[in-house]
Parts: C-alpha cells; sequence; structure tokens
C-alpha cells in the first residue's frame, strides 16, 4: 500500500487459550495487512490456527493481546450493541453451511435479516435479490435437506451477504463439496468479489483454492504467519519450506524426483543430455520460451513433466526436460533461460565432467 492504510489489519496479535492455568498460545504475533478488494488467502495444516485466526477478524474471539482494525474501526475495543453493528458487515460462510434444518431457503436468508430494520416488502424484496444473485430462486421454499452442497453454500453466501457486509470471510467454504462444485462455488466468489467489490478473506488447507482465487496469501504455521505476499510472488519464489511443501501438493514435478530414485527408463541419459527442472518466476503468458530458446540454440527438449499455470498472467510453476544438443549448446541455452527470468535446476547430468566444468565455468 502506498501509505494508506489497509482495510483490515492485524497488528501483533496474539491469542490464548487456558487449561487450568496453563497457556496455550494459537496465534503468536500475528500482522497481516488485507487491502480493500483483495482475495486474501490464509493456507495452513489443520490445527496451524485458521480459525482462531478468522474468529479474531470478526470478533468472535477476543485477542490476548494486540489490535484488530477493520475499515478504521478497532474491533477488538467493540463491545455491545457496537459489537453486534459491526458483525453486520462482516458476512462468514463455513465448511458445514450452518444452515437452521428446520427452515427453508427463505427463511434461512430471512433470518439475518431480523434486526435490520428493513420493512417486511423491503427483506421480501432484498431475499429475492439475493436468491437471484446466488442463482436459486427456484430453490426458494425447499428445506437444506433438499439441497445439494453447492446449493447449501449458495444459501449460506446469500445470507452471509444480506447485509451488505464490507468483508467476507470464508472458513474452510469449499472443503466438504466435490472438485467440480468447488470450481464453481470459487468461480462465483469471484464474480462476486469483482461484481460487489467485497474484500474476501478465507482460510484453506487446499493449495487449489488460494491458486484459483486469491490475489494475496499469507502462510501460517503453528500460530505464526511464515510469509505473506501477492500470490504470484509468494509462489514463484518460496522463501519457506512450509510454502515450498504446500506447492508440491498441487505439482507433478517432484514425481521425476522418484523416476530418478527408480531410474526409470524416462530418466534415463544418452551422452552429453541433461535433465533440467525449469521454474518460471517472471515469464508473461506471451513468451514461447521452450520454442524460441529450442530455435536459437538449435537443442532440442524433451519435456517429461509439467507443471504450468497462469496467474495474474504470468506463468507460475515449470516443467522437467531432457535436453539434448552440442555442449556449447546447452551451456548457452542455460546462460539465456537464467537471463529469461527462469530458475535452471541440474537434476541429472550425462555431460562429461570436462564439460560440466567448462558450463559452470561460462
Ligand atoms: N476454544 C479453544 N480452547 C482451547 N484450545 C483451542 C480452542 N480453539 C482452538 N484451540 C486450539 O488452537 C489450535 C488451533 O486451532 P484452530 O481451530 O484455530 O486451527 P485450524 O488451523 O483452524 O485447524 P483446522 O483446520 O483443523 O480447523 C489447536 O491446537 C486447537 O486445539
Amino acid at each position: 500500500m502506498s501509505g494508506e492504510e489497509s482495510f483490515i489489519q492485524m497488528k501483533q496479535v496474539t491469542k490464548s487459550f487456558y487449561k487450568d492455568t496453563i497457556a496455550i498460545e494459537v496465534l503468536k504475533d500475528v500482522n497481516l495487512e488485507v487491502d480493500k478488494g483483495d482475495i486474501f488467502g490464509i493456507i495452513g495444516y489443520s490445527g496451524a490456527g485458521k480459525s482462531t485466526l478468522i474468529r479474531c477478524i470478526n470478533g468472535i474471539e477476543s485477542l490476548t493481546s494486540g489490535e484488530v482494525i477493520i475499515d478504521k474501526q478497532i474491533v477488538s475495543n467493540l463491545t455491545g450493541k457496537e459489537l453486534r453493528g459491526f458483525r453486520r458487515q462482516v458476512g462468514m460462510i463455513f465448511q458445514q453451511f450452518n444452515l437452521m434444518p428446520s427452515r427453508t431457503v427463505y427463511g434461512n436468508i430471512a433470518l439475518a435479516l431480523r434486526n435490520s430494520g428493513l420493512s417486511k416488502q423491503h427483506k421480501e424484496e432484498r431475499i429475492m435479490d439475493l436468491l437471484e444473485l446466488v442463482d436459486i430462486r427456484d430453490k426458494r421454499d425447499a428445506y437444506p435437506s433438499q439441497l445439494s452442497g453447492g446449493q447449501k453454500q449458495r444459501v449460506a453466501i446469500a445470507r452471509a451477504l444480506a447485509n451488505h457486509p464490507k468483508v467476507l470471510l470464508c472458513d474452510e467454504a469449499t472443503s466438504a463439496l466435490d472438485p467440480q462444485t468447488t470450481k464453481s462455488i470459487l468461480q462465483f466468489l469471484k464474480d462476486l468479489n469483482r461484481k460487489l467489490g467485497i474484500t474476501i478473506v478465507m482460510i484453506t488447507h487446499e493449495m487449489g483454492v488460494v491458486k484459483e482465487i486469491c490475489n494475496k496469501v499469507a502462510i501460517i504455521d503453528q500460530g505464526v504467519i511464515l510469509e505473506q505476499g501477492d500470490v504470484f510472488s509468494v509462489f514463484s519464489n518460496p522463501r519457506e519450506p512450509l510454502t515450498k511443501t504446500f506447492l508440491e501438493t498441487t505439482s507433478n514435478l517432484s514425481k521425476v524426483d522418484e523416476l530418478i530414485r527408480v531410474n526409470s527408463p524416462l530418466v534415463q541419459l544418452e551422452e552429453g543430455q541433461v535433465i533440467l527442472k525449469l521454474t518460471y518466476t517472471k515469464t508473461t503468458v506471451s513468451e514461447a520460451l521452450i520454442s524460441e530458446v529450442s530455435r536459437r540454440f538449435y537443442v532440442d527438449f524433451n519435456i517429461i513433466a509439467s507443471d504450468i499455470e497462469i496467474v495474474n498472467d504470468m506463468l507460475l510453476g515449470g516443467l522437467v526436460a531432457v535436453l539434448s544438443g552440442e555442449q556449447a549448446s546447452i551451456n548457452q541455452t542455460l546462460i539465456y533461460l537464467h537471463q529469461k527470468n527462469v530458475a535452471v535446476e541440474v537434476i541429472r547430468d550425462a555431460r562429461s565432467s570436462d564439460q560440466q566444468i567448462a558450463a559452470e565455468c561460462v
């Protein structure tokens, strides 16, 4: 942010739970900055403190120390009526949807408007608008048990948006859904973010979720934020081992290590060849790098694994390939790729040791 304050700030937040007299510190000096309009993902394994963190953002959980500020309001200072009013500005959805089974879709959304001060007619109009927005108008009289998981989550989203919140908090909102429904709900949240400009904070243990829709990410482990930033910067240049571990969960490049370990025919080399692992760090979608390098230096790439995604119009991920050609060409290729912001790792090398030394010298 350029001198301006972030929309959501967590400043030196700690949270401890007490078992008898023993304090268990679940959040440790958490500092987060979420800008207006961000889709901010917080990723961590089970028990990392994600739910506690998100509950601190909306004031359900009191802080042990530190401050949470949303749109210039210090959440941790709010009590009683003010706190209830504030909570209406923050919508929340959950993994298990948390719908009332005894109420229809209409009735579930109406619950959120109980203290809205709207007239009966305005409430009705608002509910119909919300049903339209989440595209389940035809289910208005259905009960939750008659809905699919994706439809239930749409009802929960409608309910969360009923009071025009500034922020939508998502607690593992797609973890109970199948992959296809997950994709459609994520796409839907992305559309909402664009259409309404609503700021979204989502906690998850799934990398796919973050890559799919978030523009910013924070990695949390044992109550500590290990790193945070925009998704492309953090994932193209991960500093923390845990970030790398998360990246590997959605990448098939690490399978090549196993192929090398068992000396699969796929990774057996002829003399002079090398196996390269290329990781894109700042390459734009429009650059046809591999074919360009191939033509320029008369080398051949035999791609044996690739994992490339497009994030913010940049390529994220990389590939593993067997590179063949004249030794000088191979060396020039390595240098050129490096200049083009591609991290190059030689993971198997069938060049003679003289050639390798020559390559290291260039
Ligand atoms: N009310 C509580 N009292 C005591 N300990 C708690 C309480 N709530 C959470 N904890 C502990 O805090 C730690 C973090 O829990 P939290 O639910 O925030 O993690 P999480 O990352 O959301 O995990 P999961 O993905 O499994 O929900 C855990 O060790 C948990 O046992």
